[in-house]
């Protein structure tokens, strides 16, 4: 039996979305774990007034690669970054590197994808569909290609509820659907699309659909694994705990309860969301291309269950600076309840507060936060408000492949070992650390800044009770005959519980 690091020394791999979250893992291990490696050849494209060379020199810098930096100083050498833009006819690369790259890459892996849950239709088909079907046209010419390994989602087919290993007949004939957008106005798209995408949230889950279909049409002529991870999170160990670079998902949830924004979301109150930490998705990645070369293979991630009081636990324990309002969310899945708190834990502050900085002067901004939060958070309640049965044989007939090391070590991708709570405190410092870079050793002062909140807070309850006091219960007879009945009633059932206690001592 090799080992993985194994099958990976001397081969040529190409890298689409190497500079995204989960590229950017993918390289680091295999340069790290996988040190024997030939070339990674980068399919980057310019952006934002970067060239794509500047992009990678960028990447390359940042912290997540100095484990790698610390083994061998001059590892961006086996780097080989290739100019493409996936939208573009033939992928917008040189003639002269298409030839390269067909004359000696030995295994793809496609990671490039908009995963935007509001991106136009046209624009999803574009880079998710028709931009993996390019990429399987260069494939094809790759003289000697051992794998293709296309990176799906769990959620491509989440119009099912239970979902097995296989490849869905597509919602519509991919071909049949790039003619008519061809030809069709933007409005007109974006009048059809919620027919088009029918039970489906959105175009990001109904383009992965169908790219899962267009490369499964092309099993005969190559090797095709389809990896589908349900929702990425930090890293759980590698290269160091925590680590995650991005708002998506769960981060910005954890992000925007952690500044006390968020105080409601609509979720399952059990298991809210299915997490995966982002090494164990890159190491069934690459396990995966090791066992493509040689098998098809369409494996899913196992996820794990997210709990939101390990979330509120951690940040109290780790506050973030210049929280709103202290961490506390209320999950819920009722309609009613989730509207009542929206209102009275996120509109009713945001007013108040931008009346306060009305009042002193400043430009109003709060309530523009929370209608930004609220988009956010309607297009995730379609994901952390249900359940879904996954099919997992196929990573466990996987893992039962692996050599022992690379199993339990190298290649380690059995959540089943995962500390959950451990994981998530890890998880939230990272967000803490590397998304929001906020200093470790500013703890103590935003730990003060959650007691003075929390002050804060008494002393508004005190004052609003004083407050309801004077203008109810001091005003009206009835009112103060309601309060009275409402004192005695406390008062006997403290009496009873007293008297209860007492007897059973
Ligand atoms: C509470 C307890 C715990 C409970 C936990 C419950 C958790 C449940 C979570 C459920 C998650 C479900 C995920 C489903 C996953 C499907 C998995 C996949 O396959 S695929 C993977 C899943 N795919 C996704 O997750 C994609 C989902 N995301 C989207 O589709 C869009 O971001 C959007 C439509 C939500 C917002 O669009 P738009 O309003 O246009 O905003 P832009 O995006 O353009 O960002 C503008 C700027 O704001 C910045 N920023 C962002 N967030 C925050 C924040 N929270 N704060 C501060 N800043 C934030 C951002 O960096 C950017 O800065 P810059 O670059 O301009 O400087
Ligand atoms: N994150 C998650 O929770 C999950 C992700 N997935 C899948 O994993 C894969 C990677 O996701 P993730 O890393 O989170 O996504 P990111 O958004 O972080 O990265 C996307 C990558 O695609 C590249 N890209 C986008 N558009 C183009 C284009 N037109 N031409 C060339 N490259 C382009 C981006 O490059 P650039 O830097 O130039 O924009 C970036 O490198 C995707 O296929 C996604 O569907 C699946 C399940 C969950």
């Amino acid at each position: 039996m090799t080992s993985v690091a194994d099958y990976y020394a001397g081969k040529n791999v190409l890298i689409t979305g190497a500079t995204g979250f989960m590229g950017k893992v993918l390289v680091e291990k295999l340069l790290r774990c996988c040190p024997q490696v030939r070339a990674l050849f980068l399919l980057v494209r310019p952006k934002a007034g970067q060239s794509m060379q500047q992009r990678v020199d960028d990447m390359i810098k940042c912290k997540l690669f100095d484990r790698v930096r610390e083994d061998d100083a001059h590892f961006h050498r086996k780097i080989v970054p290739i100019s493409s833009e996936l939208t573009e006819p033939g992928l917008a690369i040189s003639p002269e590197d298409a030839d390269k790259l067909a004359a000696c890459v030995n295994i793809v892996f496609h990671c490039a994808a908009t995963i935007r849950f509001d991106e136009p239709l046209k624009h999803a088909v574009q880079l998710n569909v028709i931009g993996t079907q390019q990429l399987l046209g260069l494939a094809r010419r790759m003289r000697h290609l051992e794998a293709f390994i296309h990176i799906s989602t769990a959620y491509a087919n989440c119009n099912r509820k239970h979902i097995d290993e296989v490849i869905y007949p597509p919602p519509v004939e991919p071909r049949k659907l790039i003619e008519s957008l061809e030809w069709m106005d933007d409005r007109i798209v974006q009048d059809i699309t919620p027919r088009l995408i029918g039970n489906r949230p959105n175009t990001y889950t109904y383009t992965k659909a169908l790219a899962e279909y267009v490369v499964q049409q092309e099993q005969d002529k190559l090797n095709i694994g389809i990896i589908r991870p349900s929702i990425v999170g930090a890293s759980w160990q590698e290269p160091f705990p925590g680590w995650i670079d991005n708002f998506n998902g769960p981060s910005g949830v954890f992000i925007a309860a952690g500044k006390g924004i968020l105080r409601t979301m609509r979720a399952n109150n059990d298991a809210v969301a299915d997490l995966i930490p982002v090494d164990v998705v890159i190491n069934l990645t690459l396990a995966a291309g090791w066992y493509t070369a040689v098998h098809k293979l369409v494996p899913r991630c196992p996820p794990g269950p997210l709990q939101k009081h390990h979330v509120m636990s951690s940040f109290k324990r780790n506050p973030l600076e210049q929280a709103f309002r202290r961490p506390n969310a209320n999950i819920t899945s009722n309609y009613l309840i989730y509207q009542y708190w929206i209102l009275v834990s996120h509109k009713f502050p945001a007013l108040l507060y931008d009346l306060v900085l009305r009042l002193t002067g400043q430009k109003p901004q709060m309530m523009r936060i929370f209608n930004r939060l609220h988009k956010a958070i309607s297009l995730l309640e379609y994901f952390s408000s249900q359940d879904w049965e996954w099919n997992s044989e196929n990573v466990n007939m996987l893992m039962a492949q692996l050599s022992p090391e690379d199993r339990k070590v190298t290649f380690n991708f059995d959540v089943r070992q995962l500390n959950w709570p451990e994981y998530i405190e890890n998880y939230c410092i990272g967000t803490k650390k590397y998304v929001l870079n906020e200093d470790m050793s500013d703890i103590p002062a935003a730990r003060q800044h959650l007691r003075k909140l929390r002050n804060i807070r008494y002393t508004f309850n005190t004052v609003l009770v004083v407050f309801i006091w004077r203008v109810f219960i001091a005003r009206s007879q009835m009112a103060r005959n309601i309060w009275y009945f409402v004192v005695s009633l406390c008062f006997k059932f403290l009496s009873y519980f007293r008297a209860s206690s007492t007897l059973t001592n």
